[in-house]
């Protein structure tokens, strides 16, 4: 590997990963982002290039894949493939969300495990990173559906996981509900009320806040952007795209902050409204989705606003977005349209929203852009903070975890101003993320030897 110049060091780490596993086009990408942004560092340190760091970090620490059988209520079996992704555990026990999505495969969870390894040791709590999920698709099915396939797939998982070793929490199509089966059949298989998931009901060992952290912490993350140009969201017309977990209380933040949010969308297509989606109307959001299940075209319908069939809400001008969806939902053209129509942030709530194009685009054309493995912290960080109370058996108020997770939000910024600003004041959000979020996890794998 060619270590003086940053651009074939680039192109001779990807030639290495891409060798190794040559189909996994996300998780190519996610690395390759990475690479690109710490190239420099790297070569200016050399000691982590010499202790092979980056082609650890690369390798998950070990990889749990296994059948998931159920049956339906007709009593028709089904087989799932569940996965446990273990990528590193350098400072901290694995943490990262579970996700129940057809498309989930071993690339889109290694490259959703490689970002969470940066992404939790930005927020300075001890976590490493983990991901995993199944291909297993929650839409459509009934409650005790759901229920027979989360006891099916903690079987096997809880073998794995454990307080001390691994704890998962939610992701796409994994929420409330979920939680709650896959808790009750590990704390059954296991006979012991542990803090081994995150996202846990209030009632039962979950922190407050929890279900807004990641949505709320885009927004503050947003709001700390906006301030470095004197900026802020009030008066701002907002797109956000998604209208699950992160979309909802991202929406939720960005009304709190005097701002008009007129997009929100699902896979199918999205709603435009003018007008702005008010606490009334964004109530009606909730209740759809998180109780009917239903479709965001239902919101054209109810409130006579326009509905874009098949199509994501990137061609609306406003002055902010924020992907809340899922990943590669930016491509380079729309990144282009947003930035011509005005756009002067955004953040992204999913991981990895936005294509190696758009990314490019948005850097080059010198917008505030929050990189999610930053922007979207805040949701693992209250996770970190829900395995602090169940480790003290105890209980934070909304307040004191909001609080807390506003500050670790801010310290995240400061991170990435520390290690993004260029030598002519542009602060480059990506590098300052991946520059962040690697040192602590580098360092502590030099300090360990090699394992
Ligand atoms: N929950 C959390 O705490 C965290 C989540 N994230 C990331 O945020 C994003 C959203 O997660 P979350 O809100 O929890 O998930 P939810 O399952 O609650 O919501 C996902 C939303 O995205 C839409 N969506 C999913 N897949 C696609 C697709 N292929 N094309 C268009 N829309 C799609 C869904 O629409 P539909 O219902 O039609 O599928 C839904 O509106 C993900 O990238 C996740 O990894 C990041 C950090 C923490
Ligand atoms: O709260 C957690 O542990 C998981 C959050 C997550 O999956 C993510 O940050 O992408």
């Amino acid at each position: 590997m060619n270590i003086n110049d940053p651009k074939t060091f680039v192109d001779d780490f990807m030639q290495y990963v891409k060798t190794k596993d040559p189909l996994q086009y996300e998780f190519h990408q996610a690395v390759e982002e990475v690479v690109e942004s710490l190239s420099d560092f790297l070569l200016k340190n050399p000691r982590y290039l010499h202790s092979k760091i980056l082609e650890r970090m690369v390798e998950p620490e070990r990889i749990i894949q296994f059948r998931v059988p159920w049956a339906d209520d007709q009593g028709n079996i089904h087989i799932n493939r569940g996965y446990r992704i273990e990528m590193n555990s350098a400072i901290g026990p694995y943490k990262g969300g579970l996700r129940f999505h057809p498309t989930v495969n071993q690339s889109i969870l290694k490259f959703l495990a490689f970002e969470q390894v940066l992404k939790n040791s930005l927020t300075s709590l001890p976590m490493g990173g983990g991901k995993g999920g199944s291909d297993f698709d929650p839409k459509n099915k009934s409650d005790s559906e759901v229920m027979r396939f989360c006891q099916s797939f903690m079987t096997e998982l809880a073998r794995h996981i454990g307080q001390y070793t691994d704890v998962p929490a939610g992701d796409i199509g994994v929420g409330g509900r979920e939680i709650g089966y896959l808790f009750g059949q590990y704390k059954r298989l296991r006979n012991e009320f542990t803090g081994v998931l995150t996202g846990k009901g209030v009632e039962w060992g979950g922190s407050l806040i929890r279900p807004e952290a990641t949505g709320y912490g885009t927004v503050y993350f947003a709001k700390e952007m906006l301030e470095t140009i004197g900026e802020s969201f009030e008066n701002k017309v907002v797109a956000i795209s998604g209208s699950g977990n992160v979309a909802q209380f991202a929406a939720e933040k960005v009304i709190e902050l005097g701002g008009k949010v007129v997009t929100l969308s699902d896979s199918s297509g999205s709603i435009y409204d003018p007008d702005g989606i008010d606490r009334k109307k964004l109530d009606f959001i909730m209740e759809l989705k998180n109780i009917h299940r239903g479709r965001i075209r239902e919101y054209a319908d109810k409130f006579g606003v326009s509905y874009l069939d098949k199509q994501r809400p990137w061609s609306i001008k406003c002055d902010i977005a924020l992907p809340c969806a899922t990943e590669n939902e930016i491509n380079g053209e729309e990144a282009k349209t947003l930035v011509e129509n005005g756009c002067i942030a955004v953040a992204e709530g999913a991981n990895m929203p936005s294509t190696m194009d758009a990314v490019h685009h948005f850097l080059n054309s010198k917008i505030l852009f929050g990189p999610g493995k930053a922007a979207n912290a805040g949701g693992v960080a209250v996770s970190g903070l829900e395995m602090t109370q169940n480790s003290m058996r105890l209980a934070w108020s909304r307040e004191e975890v909001d609080n807390k997770l506003h500050s670790i939000m801010k310290n995240i910024h400061q991170m990435c101003v520390k290690y993004g600003t260029e030598s002519n004041g542009f602060v480059n959000y990506v590098k300052g993320a991946n520059i962040g979020g690697f040192v602590k996890v580098a360092n502590s794998m030099m300090a360990q030897g090699l394992v």
